[in-house]
């Protein structure tokens, strides 16, 4: 299962099954999706018998590190749903497809499509959430790692700034939590798309559960060769606060990275005045939304594998951050802080930063948050404001 909404644009994807699935790992991830995805486009037939406009899509994700363990999701990957469920501009659409083989029967596809929908419109009208009581009390069970650990870890990531090997890492961390009885996957989703609608809402199911997110940051989005980025980096609670220099300084890091790497595959890249602040539920970050134009034959994973990681979640300089975190044992689950979203057959699409996020297994999940370590960083307060984060998904999972 796949789910990927954007609640205040209306728009709402559900893919379910899979027809062909392309895995990628290591430094070529990217460019052997984009390869698969090429060989697939040539390929491809598509009808359109009720004149919808829509067709298939791809979804696609991968980890924040190319080498990151597998064992939650693959590390990278692209799949064409066996049905796509789709509400944008308020109509709704059913989409299915097939990996045709030479010696494939027509009925027998129609067979595996009808068994599809039926699934889906079974799982549409049962409506579970009403015998279950409205609040689920949680115990956290674990932190990963302790917070004396993660606060030495801080200091040292300042160290490294102080002696100029880095400008900017994000550090991480995660929690454990146990409801007392299982969370319902549908209730969280509806809370979470009402209580964030400006947010992306994800949700996947892979070996140890389902994850889940509702995430403020746009990778990159490609339209019609219009892309479109976010810079958001800089947190403050919701109530007033000044904005400091350091938070200017942390956010600007990541402004100038993405409009150095766009250089390359782009045209007229422009970057909002500002920042302006985006205002969540618990908390706001500081938000530059930036603009520009593919050159032709540019994709989606082209532009992603330029991008990822951006110092929001990685560091500055790039490469010296990334190697700090390998030695420093930064460990990620599943696909936090990579990226998750969909993909035309055409190369345009939608990637979404995993963030605020819960792997789901039963009455258990575990959540991850970060936060930018730059020089003036206070190790107490970057805690908090990893508290602060989890809090988005820690109150949603107390009434799932
Ligand atoms: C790493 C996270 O968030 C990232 C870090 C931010 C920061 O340091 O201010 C803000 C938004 C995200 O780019 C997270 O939510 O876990």
């Amino acid at each position: 299962m796949r789910y990927w909404a954007r609640p205040q644009e209306g728009h709402y994807m559900l893919g379910m099954g899979q027809v062909v699935v392309k895995r990628a790992a290591c430094e070529n991830r990217f460019s052997d999706l984009s390869a698969y995805h090429r060989q697939l486009r040539e390929n491809w037939q598509c009808l359109d018998p009720d004149k919808t406009g829509r067709g298939p899509l791809l979804f696609t994700g991968f980890a924040f590190s190319d080498d990151q363990n597998y064992e939650v999701f693959p590390n990278a990957s692209i799949m064409l749903p066996l049905l796509l469920l789709e509400r944008r501009d308020e109509m709704t659409s059913l989409t299915l497809s097939w990996d045709m083989k030479p010696d494939d029967c027509a009925h027998s596809v129609f067979l595996h499509w009808k068994k599809a929908v039926r699934d889906v419109i079974e799982g549409l009208s049962v409506t579970r959430t009403s015998q279950i009581s409205a609040s689920n009390r949680l115990t956290r069970i674990s932190s990963y790692p302790e917070d004396d650990v993660w606060l030495a870890r801080v200091d040292q990531a300042l160290a490294s700034i102080e002696n100029g090997e880095l400008e900017k890492v994000v550090l991480t961390r995660r929690i454990a939590v146990q409801g007392e009885r299982p969370f319902s996957l549908s209730r969280l989703i509806s809370s979470l798309s009402d209580h964030h609608a400006n947010c992306t809402i994800i949700a996947q199911s892979g070996a140890r559960g389902i994850a889940v997110a509702a995430t403020p940051e746009g990778l990159i989005r490609l339209v019609n060769g219009v892309v479109k980025s976010d810079a958001l980096a800089g947190t403050m609670g919701n109530g007033y606060q000044e904005i400091t220099g350091k938070d200017r300084h942390e956010h600007q890091l990541v402004v100038d990275m993405i409009r150095a790497r766009l250089i390359a595959l782009c045209d007229d890249i422009v970057a909002a005045e500002g920042p302006s602040v985006l205002k969540l539920r618990a908390l706001h970050h500081l938000w530059t939304p930036i603009q520009a134009q593919a050159k032709p034959g540019v994709n989606l994973l082209d532009l992603a594998a330029a991008l990822h990681p951006t110092p929001a979640v990685g560091g500055t300089p790039q490469i010296a951050a990334l190697k700090w975190l390998q030695r420093h044992q930064e460990d990620r689950l599943g696909w936090y802080t990579g990226a998750f979203g969909w993909m035309t057959p055409q190369g345009d699409g939608d990637l979404n930063v995993i963030l605020r996020c819960a792997l789901i297994n039963g009455g258990r999940a575990e959540l991850s948050a970060g936060a930018g370590i730059v020089s003036g960083s206070d190790p107490q307060a970057e805690l908090c404001e990893t508290e602060l984060k989890l809090k988005t998904m820690l109150d949603e999972l107390e009434g799932a």
